[in-house]
């Protein structure tokens, strides 16, 4: 999926909402555990409900690594279910990968050849030669982490070296010289607040994908007013806030009205471009 069917998308459906299918068998309805992949039926009815409110899905991966084997089989039906009926949602595997060359190649085949996912979370920690691979794959995005949005993102990403540089600012700078604004996102979580001036500044036109709205208290309408570009610029995530909105029987209405209540704040964002 291309940056211009990404914007298309946003501004037809007037969202940039993704839904995070963080999906923990602990916390989806109980009854859905009777299910032969109980998982897999929790996705498929999330997705069904809030499709018309989001334009893209993003899986965890470890929510689906931590079932073994079949939460691997679970992944790969739900990315399935969404290329067959929702082809024009842009799915994100949060991955947070990155490995040595030769290892990195090996992630990107698997991500981007066999399970067919259009983006992939990579961490820039250990450097080029780890983010090039990804790269490498026409139409695909890789999706930096640059400021995310745990206390944690203050031990590296938010420190100074001796001329006032902060870590994350110098990898967005040096990652601009790998990818561009077509096949390059970065991850800045909503609750880093004005920190979105700083970030734009330096990627003025990339777009920017935000968890942290919801469960850790970010504020759309502050990402929006530092973060938000002519294009947009933001793909906005919630999980938990959307899919574990109800643990009854209407657990699929309920995430879709928290979904369909972000769209209308969104939709008012839009209206400002
Ligand atoms: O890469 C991410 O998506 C990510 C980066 C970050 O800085 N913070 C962050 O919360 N995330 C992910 O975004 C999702 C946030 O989930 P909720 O807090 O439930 O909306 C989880 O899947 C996190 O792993």
């Amino acid at each position: 999926m291309n940056r211009q069917q990404i914007i298309e998308q946003i501004f037809s459906k007037k969202t940039f909402l993704c839904v995070g299918l963080d999906t923990d068998l602990r916390k989806i309805p109980q009854f859905l555990l009777k299910e032969e992949d109980p998982a897999f039926e929790f996705n498929k009815q999330i997705i069904d409900a809030t499709a018309p409110y989001c334009m893209a899905y993003k899986p965890n991966l470890a929510f689906y690594e931590s079932m073994g084997l079949k939460g691997i089989a679970t992944f790969e039906k739900t990315i399935n279910y969404l290329k067959e009926n929702y082809p024009n949602h842009f799915i994100i595997a949060d991955a947070k990968r990155g490995d040595i060359g030769n290892t990195s190649n090996m992630y990107a085949k698997s991500f981007f050849e066999d399970f067919g996912v259009h983006s992939l979370t990579i961490a820039p920690y250990m450097g080029e030669d780890s983010v090039k691979p990804f790269l490498a794959y026409q139409g695909k995005w890789v999706i930096l982490l640059a400021l995310t949005s745990n206390a944690g993102s203050a031990d590296f990403q938010l420190t100074e070296d001796a001329h006032g540089e902060r870590l994350f600012e110098k990898v967005l700078r040096k990652s601009t010289e790998w990818g561009d604004k077509n096949n390059m996102m970065y991850v800045v979580g909503a609750t880093q607040g004005k920190m979105f001036e700083d970030i734009r500044k330096i990627v003025p036109d990339h777009f920017l994908l935000v968890p942290g709205v919801g469960a850790q208290g970010g504020s759309l309408q502050e990402v929006c007013k530092y973060g938000m570009t002519k294009e947009c610029g933001l793909i906005v995530n919630s999980s938990r806030g959307i899919i574990y909105a109800s643990q009854g029987e209407d657990f699929a209405q309920a995430a879709a009205e928290k979904a369909k209540a972000l769209q209308q704040e969104m939709a008012i964002e839009l209206e400002k471009i």
